[in-house]
């Protein structure tokens, strides 16, 4: 879902955000960037790689692209300045800024370039060529994700999420789907993508009302109570679910039965999907999956937790394991993966 697009017109504070004096919205929207805007046809510096679109969203369409120049690979993100009927080239902006702000750290997607046209903003983007960790979440055993692979790709994430709380940016649709990686077979490092709802949290302006998607939204989100940091943690606890077991912890038959688990925090953590998990597995997710967000860890917390600190056999033991007998004591046990009517989406 994506939220109405703010008015141009609104007051602007400034704000010092890592080192840096930036200028926001009242609703937390960065208004400056760095990167210069390209108005020369894109089409003669970058070539269209052909095959299937890399993805596709409400108002923007990711396709791959080789730069001619250095033949290079990038995803270029297609977005459309005007939605329904309003202009939005702020929202892309703001998106534009915060990717520029998250330059230093390793785990968010890399912008290099962004061009302009009558209707359309391009942002050319690091290519992530291993896709979004969602195929892998609801792959069947062989191909899903071993605890070991989540608690390495978990830490990148949450070091990638604690870079941006530092920053004073709340991401506010972390999802499978915004998740990539480097490469997916040998699995690879993760980025994170799609700043298209995130903003600034400052402590003098208060932010409510922005959805996410519905499985992996808070609480606070339904109940239209402030948005913080916190806000994005909850997320992080249902991607540890979905990316430990395949399937998702909130989701219902419809939109209203998916709230109402959410905000009835009705989850279970004894289904069979999270059977052979580490005890500690189990408690991270709790420690994230509560409705009071200052009792949630923050994501350097996170980074603390006893899940997170026992060491992981490495990235090459989901080939053997995938590739020797089952039951073998080279490949860890088979983690039960049957799928249930809650699947992620
Ligand atoms: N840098 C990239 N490399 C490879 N694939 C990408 C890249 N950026 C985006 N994609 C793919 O395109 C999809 C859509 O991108 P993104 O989420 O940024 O667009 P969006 O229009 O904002 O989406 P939504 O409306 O779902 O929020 C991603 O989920 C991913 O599959």
């Amino acid at each position: 879902m994506i939220p109405e697009c703010p008015r141009s017109s609104e007051t602007r504070t400034p704000i010092r955000c890592q080192g840096a004096d930036l200028t926001q919205t009242r609703s937390g929207l960065l208004s400056e960037i760095k990167t210069p805007i390209k108005t020369e046809p894109f089409n003669e510096h970058y070539s269209l790689i052909p095959g299937k679109e890399l993805g596709r969203g409400k108002f923007a369409v990711v396709k791959k692209y080789v730069e001619k120049q250095t033949g290079k690979e990038y995803a270029a993100k297609f977005m459309r300045k005007r939605r329904k009927g309003q202009d939005c080239r702020l929202e892309i902006i703001h998106e534009i800024a915060v990717l520029e702000l998250a330059t230093a750290s390793p785990w968010v997607i890399n912008l290099h370039q962004v061009y302009e046209t009558a209707n359309e903003m391009i942002l050319v983007l690091e290519y992530a060529a291993g896709g979004e960790i969602f195929h892998q979440c609801v792959a069947e055993r062989e191909e899903a994700f071993r605890e070991a692979d989540v608690k390495r790709l978990m830490r990148q994430i949450l070091e990638g999420v604690a870079f941006l709380h530092r920053s004073s940016v709340v991401h506010l649709d972390l999802k499978p789907q915004n998740i990539l990686l480097t490469s997916e077979d040998p699995l690879g490092d993760i980025k994170i993508v799609d700043f298209g709802l995130s903003r600034m949290v400052s402590s003098s302006q208060e932010l409510r009302e922005i959805m996410g998607t519905p499985e992996y939204v808070a609480p606070e989100i339904l109940n239209y109570e402030p948005i913080s940091t916190a806000t994005d943690m909850w997320s992080i606890g249902v991607l540890a679910y979905v990316m430990l077991t395949g399937t998702s912890p909130f989701l219902g038959d419809d939109k209203q039965e998916t709230f109402l688990n959410i905000s009835q925090i009705n989850i279970s953590y004894t289904e069979e999907e999270l059977e052979g998990l580490e005890p500690s597995a189990i408690q991270f997710m709790k420690s994230l999956l509560i409705k009071e967000p200052q009792a949630r860890a923050t994501a350097e917390a996170c980074l603390q937790h006893p899940w997170l600190q026992q060491p992981t056999e490495g990235k090459e033991e989901r080939k053997e394991a995938t590739e020797g007998e089952p039951n073998s004591p080279a490949s860890p046990p088979p983690r039960r993966r049957k799928r249930r009517r809650r699947k992620a989406s």
